[in-house]
């Protein structure tokens, strides 16, 4: 079987590093405690063969039920992982009608009749020339050779599920229309592997949209050959900076016209990759043009295929310069070959991409045109009242008056395409599978940062790796637990400490590394598990912030009293859930468009009573009904990110009992270590929030927006190197750039654009003091800081 043949691979080619961290040779003397390993491994193994993986990638029920039944059979699932290292070239074919269709691409002729000029002719001619891709097969078929013979070099294996290409591969050839493959972003080698992968499962190479910053000599020439064609990564471009009106006709005739030829696209909807390990937000004008082409009438469908792609390790190591503020290098030839030479000389562990199953743009298209479409509506809108409860009435009538309301046809379109790509985004990302230095680093970070003993570290990546499966994200790793830690440490080991356990018993402590790049790079890889336990730690943060607000409600004087004695209504309990929700909304999406924020904080309440980390208090229920400042639940919250659906409220299960009933936190210690766990994997994210909250005060003139990215950087930074932060990954440059963006959603700061520079400034509501105040406390109520 194949996946035991990549599992019989994987683990002998990470013994070596087992054995080497086991027996150093210069501490083989302090050699750790293998009985101990072996009974915890061996009470795992049960768990091993009793646990069925989850099967990742099917399509959204509620959003294309058609699309969800075809495709799909029940011997799908258990076709398994197959490693793509060891695929036979034999295996592949050439695919003669790429051929014909790049030819057909070459003579792609712009529709300018409203500027039949010349020289603008000429100059869409050499537009073009820029843009289009140039298929050979032949060139691809050798490029799969070399990168097969490279990534066998330095990658232990590439898995992916056979169910799932057989998926795609029957949309390819069963149903004549484009496809198009929208992955997530985390590596320069995605899109190397995505082509790779299609190819030698005789699925036509896509047409790649590709930044026109990789766009330099040769390379460029490479590129078109293998499938990619070259978009500018803002579509102003003119010098006066208006719309380039001929451009973007020449985009959209360029790529009407690849969809009419039925080929496949390949657009990585984030345009950059992740800085953070998590999801960048999507950026919807390539995905306008598709959708266009589709309502327009010229074409029939397009299959939608979300993918998930996840890394043991990054070949590009780690984003830390970019992280540490120095501006990104641009591509060049000299990059290209630092990159092959680090990635020659190092291993960089295992790969998995999910390719989830195709659905039909038409359908969902027609699908959302049955559902209300609420109006986009802004964060400041939506929690400034809750911020600044003094105002309330100032947005609710507003609120009400807009939810209602039609959209506009532009509005009702822009809004729609987004939500698409929200929905393909959060799919992509909860379809990519979670990886073993993703766990180790989360542990070593939020679990274990004063450091662990090797065996703790092992039972506690066990018990991680099974609460993920029950959660039905899949891994992309297996074998026995101990050996996995022990390969995820070495692909680690830049950023942590290991020493011989103080307690002398020869065990290995493991900590995480206390530099700064060290605290980053953990972070970036612990991130890529954020969204498994999102709505959990969302969940544990506002019960800190009920709590204290309920002890200040009690006039509580007794600060030693234990905070987790009060009931928390739950209904109150996910309101303000939902609040954080909305604030953290450019650090997480909860839940894709289509589901209500109620359901995904309802769920996760559920679960946590189900664990025993919450319990039912029955008693006390009439004394505390829900704080008037939060009465009534105003309309704002119903969507898009929304609060419960007309259906929910008709629907049994979510009775009135179940609304009403009042909750407490478990005393037990190993719950209260699983609730402090969820309340600090959001901790830097708060840190970084509330310091941008005290940093603000500062603000008392107007001042550029790079400037003051700048400084807010400098000043998280600084608490940083002091160690004056709790969380020194709180000065990423990714989390300074997310709060800037935060705050002025919310409307703290004001943005005036003149001549090209974007200047900030305090709005009007938060120059008094007291506001901002509001606004540090806000944040700080949720946090354990
Ligand atoms: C065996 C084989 C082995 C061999 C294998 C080898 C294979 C190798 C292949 C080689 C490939 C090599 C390279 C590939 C690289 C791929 C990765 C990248 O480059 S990633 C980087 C590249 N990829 C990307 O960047 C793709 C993602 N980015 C995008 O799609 C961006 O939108 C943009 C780049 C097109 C423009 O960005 P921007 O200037 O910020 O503008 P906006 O977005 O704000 O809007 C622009 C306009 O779009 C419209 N519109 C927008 N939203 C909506 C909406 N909701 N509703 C409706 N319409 C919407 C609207 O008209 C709007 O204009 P306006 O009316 O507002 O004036
Ligand atoms: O992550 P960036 O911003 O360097 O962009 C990566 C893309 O693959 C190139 O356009």
């Amino acid at each position: 079987m194949e996946l035991s043949d990549g599992l019989l691979l994987q683990v002998s080619s990470g013994e070596q590093w087992c054995s080497r961290w086991k027996h150093p040779v210069e501490e083989s003397d302090r050699s750790t405690s293998p009985s101990v390993l072996r009974s915890v491994a061996s009470s795992w193994k049960d768990g091993l063969l009793n646990r069925k993986r989850p099967f990742v990638g099917r399509c959204c029920y509620s959003c294309s039920p058609q699309s969800w039944e075809q495709l799909f059979n029940p011997s799908i699932p258990s076709l398994g992982l197959r490693n793509v290292i060891y695929i036979n070239e034999t295996h592949t074919r050439v695919e003669t009608a790429i051929l014909k269709s790049a030819a057909d691409v070459e003579s792609v002729k712009p529709g300018y009749e409203y500027k039949a000029v010349n020289k603008v002719k000429q100059k869409a001619r050499s537009v073009l020339q820029e843009m289009v891709a140039n298929i050979s097969p032949a060139f691809i078929r050798l490029t799969g050779w070399v990168l097969l013979r490279l990534f066998n070099g330095f990658f232990w294996s590439i898995q992916i599920h056979k169910g799932q290409l057989e998926m795609v591969k029957k949309a390819a050839t069963e149903q004549n229309v484009p496809m198009i493959f929208l992955p997530v972003h985390k590596s320069h080698i995605d899109y190397l592997l995505i082509t790779l992968i299609l190819f030698c499962h005789n699925i036509k190479a896509p047409h790649i949209a590709a930044g026109n910053n990789l766009s330099i000599p040769v390379l460029s020439v490479l590129i078109r050959k293998l499938g990619g064609f070259f978009i500018r990564r803002r579509m102003e471009e003119t010098e006066d900076g208006k719309k380039d009106v001929l451009y973007r006709s020449l985009l959209h005739s360029y790529v009407e016209e690849l969809m009419k030829q039925q080929q496949f696209l390949e657009v990585y909807l984030e345009g950059t990759r992740s800085r953070s390990g998590k999801p960048s937000t999507a950026r919807a004008g390539m995905l306008s043009i598709v959708v266009d082409t589709l309502c327009t009438g010229a074409i029939g469908d397009v299959l939608v295929v979300p993918v998930g792609i996840s890394y043991d390790r990054i070949i590009e190591g780690n984003y830390n310069s970019e992280q540490l503020g120095k501006p990104k290098k641009n591509e060049s030839w000299w990059g290209i070959a630092c990159g092959v030479f680090r990635m020659l000389r190092k291993n960089y562990g295992c790969v998995r991409v999910d390719f989830n199953q195709p659905f039909s743009l038409k359908e969902y298209l027609d699908t959302q045109r049955n559902r209300h479409l609420p109006p986009p509506l802004s964060l400041e809108n939506t929690l400034m009242p809750t911020i600044i409860s003094e105002q309330p009435e100032l947005f609710e009538g507003q609120e009400e008056e807009q939810a209602d309301r039609e959209l506009p046809e532009e509005i009702y379109r822009r809004q729609l395409i987004n939500n698409l790509a929200k929905h393909v985004l959060f799919t992509a990302n909860k379809s990519s599978s979670i990886m073993s230095t993703h766990i180790v680093a989360c542990l070593l970070l939020y679990r274990h940062r004063q450091g662990v003993v090797l065996s703790k570290l092992v039972e506690d990546f066990f018990n991680m790796k099974e609460e993920i499966l029950s959660r039905d994200f899949d891994l992309g790793f297996s074998g026995n637990s101990e050996d996995v830690v022990m390969r995820a440490l070495h692909l680690l080991e830049n950023c942590i400490n290991v020493t011989s356990s103080p307690s002398g018993n020869g065990e290995f402590t493991i900590a995480p590394g206390q530099t700064v790049p060290a605290l980053f790079e953990l972070n970036f890889y612990s991130n890529c598990l954020f969204h498994v336990f999102i709505s959990d730690a969302v969940i544990a943060c506002s019960i800190l912030s009920l709590q204290r607000e309920l002890k200040l409600e009690s006039n509580s004087h007794n600060l030693n009293e234990d905070p987790y004695v009060f009931p928390l209504g739950q209904e109150r309990l996910i309101r303000k859930a939902a609040g954080l929700a909305h604030f953290l909304t450019n650090e997480v999406a909860v839940a894709p468009p289509c589901q209500t924020i109620y359901q995904v904080f309802h769920d996760a309440v559920t679960r946590l009573i189900q664990y025993g980390v919450l319990y039912v208090a029955e008693e006390d229920q009439e004394e505390l009904s829900p704080s008037p400042a939060e009465e009534p639940w105003p309309k704002k919250f119903s969507e898009p990110l929304s609060w419960r659906s007309d259906e929910e409220d008709e629907d049994s299960d979510f009775g009135e009992e179940q609304r009403d009933r009042y909750l407490k936190v478990s005393a037990s210690a190993e719950h209260q270590e699983f609730f402090l766990f969820l309340q600090r994997l959001l901790s830097p994210v708060l840190e970084a929030y509330s310091g941008a909250a005290i940093f603000v005060h500062s603000l008392s003139e107007p001042m550029s927006e790079s400037d003051f990215t700048q400084k807010l950087f400098r000043y998280l930074l600084t608490r940083t190197e002091r160690g004056v932060a709790a969380y020194g990954e709180s000065a990423t440059h990714y989390l300074v750039k997310n709060t800037v963006k935060t705050f002025k959603e919310l409307g703290v700061l004001k943005e005036r654009k003149d001549n090209k520079v974007t200047t900030l400034e305090l709005s009007s509501t938060f120059i008094p003091q007291a506001n901002r105040n509001k606004l540090l406390q806000y944040i700080l109520g949720f946090s354990l800081l």
